[in-house]
């Protein structure tokens, strides 16, 4: 068995592939799994991306599914562990984050871990410890809408504080600025002061760049993507153009998408603007949920060809509402969810081969669905956003797949993604 050097467990399927991604550009080859695996990894990687579906699911249940992914990336051979979770860190006082940040860290007997979810290239920044979505901070950027975890303060040292027994404490833009010493000494500080997890400061990538090797001895990190960006070095590994290559595409191409944040609500506006053909699932239709796969899928079938096709649930904040009025968020959710993945495997088997999936829990659903167990990350479309080459036991195929974390990618990503592939 070949050993990896590096470990991650990321709490959504799109929020892994994001990781995965970052790590290639540091030049390490990268597996994503899905979920935990059963048996030792088959592929040569440096990094291992075990993706969970555990970001909204209650605490006690995180940690166990967390703890169980550690337990397998340490009999693979990493040296050292990184927990991600989402940019805009998707996680309520009641979320699970603290919780498995803290398990973790027992379980590595280590006393001391950051957290940020810093991510500059998709605009999401951390100065004085709270976050910012572009211009605007968290709280103002839509995430207070969010179905599942609306995110209503924007100071991240008061919402992971909220979630942990530990103290919490802050490394700020000033200290990260000067680089590795100053950040080792202020862990040093931090340390004695009784602070066990420091949020980070990054507005820029450099500052990405400069907290990087000050980690290269911690054997637990948490954060978004971002950080990965600055850790193939920590192995001896350069960024190179190897790491990415994926086999050449084939097949007809869909877009699926289940995510209603503000830039898929975009990017849907844009398809349909631009003549693309679309099919839109109606959550309230769903008490005969096979009836609308079935015509969705009819309704593919009759188009499927050198365009993509896109079918979507994607609403705007108030018909969302509306439908979680009606059904339940919860019931909602699983019942779209459910939905778009049963059409996704029925365009696969109509000969989809190039399938982009909008929304991590929609990504988690059509990944499982398409008995999807392992995905090798190509190159990247947008920041945060790779193709993948997958095989799949539902279809008996290997495909092109690419699972877009909600709020990412260009307002023309739906066809700018196939292009990228072409
Ligand atoms: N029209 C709709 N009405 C009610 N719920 C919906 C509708 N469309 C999608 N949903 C549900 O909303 C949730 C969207 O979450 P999902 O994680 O897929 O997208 P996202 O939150 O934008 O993406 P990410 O987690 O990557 O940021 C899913 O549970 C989905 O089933
Ligand atoms: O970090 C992000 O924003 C994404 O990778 C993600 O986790 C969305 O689900």
């Amino acid at each position: 068995m070949k050993k990896i050097r590096l470990g991650c467990i990321a709490d959504d399927f799109t929020g892994a592939t994001d990781l995965a991604n970052n790590l290639v550009r540091s030049g390490m080859r990268v597996v994503q799994t899905i979920g935990v695996p059963t048996e030792d990894l088959q592929l040569d990687a440096d990094a291992v991306v075990v993706s969970l579906k555990s970001r909204t699911i209650a605490p006690q249940d995180a940690v166990a599914q967390s703890l169980a992914a550690l337990a397998w990336l340490q009999t693979q051979g990493a040296e050292q562990f990184y927990f991600k979770y989402c940019s805009t860190f998707d996680s309520t006082p009641q979320g699970n984050i603290g919780p498995v940040a803290e398990a973790l860290m027992g379980a590595l007997q280590t006393d001391f871990t950051i957290a940020t979810p810093a991510f500059p290239d998709a605009g999401r920044t951390v100065f004085k410890g709270h976050l910012f979505v572009g211009d605007v901070l968290l709280n103002e950027s839509g995430m207070q809408d969010h179905p599942l975890t609306p995110m209503t303060d924007p100071n991240l040292v008061r919402v992971l504080q909220a979630q942990v027994s530990c103290q919490v404490g802050l490394i700020d833009y000033k200290c990260v600025a000067q680089g590795k010493a100053a950040i080792q000494a202020r862990i040093a500080q931090l340390t004695d002061q009784g602070v066990k997890i420091a949020v980070v400061d990054a507005v820029s990538n450099d500052d990405l760049y400069r907290l990087g090797p000050a980690l290269a001895q911690m054997p637990l990190l948490t954060a978004g993507s971002g950080v990965a960006i600055a850790l193939g070095t920590n192995f001896d590994i350069a960024p190179n153009d190897q790491a990415g290559t994926l086999p050449k595409a084939t097949g007809f191409k869909a877009v699926v998408s289940g995510s209603c944040s503000r830039a898929t609500n975009a990017q849907v506006a844009e398809f349909i603007t631009k003549g693309g053909q679309c099919f839109m699932v109606n959550p309230l239709a769903l008490d005969a949920a096979e009836t609308v796969i079935n015509e969705a899928l009819a309704w593919a079938e009759q188009r499927l060809g050198e365009q993509p096709i896109l079918i979507y649930s994607t609403a705007q904040p108030d018909d969302l509402k509306t439908v979680q009025q009606k059904l339940g968020v919860e019931q909602a959710g699983a019942l779209v969810e459910q939905t778009l993945a049963s059409i996704a495997v029925g365009l696969c088997r109509l000969g989809v081969k190039q399938l982009v999936v909008a929304g991590g829990e929609t990504s988690g659903a059509v990944v499982q669905a398409l008995q999807i167990d392992q995905l090798q990350i190509g190159s990247q479309i947008d920041p945060g956003v790779p193709w993948c080459g997958a095989y799949s036991r539902a279809i008996d195929a290997v495909m092109h797949i690419t699972l877009k974390s909600g709020n990412f990618g260009s307002v023309d990503f739906f066809t700018q993604s196939f292009e990228r592939l072409a």
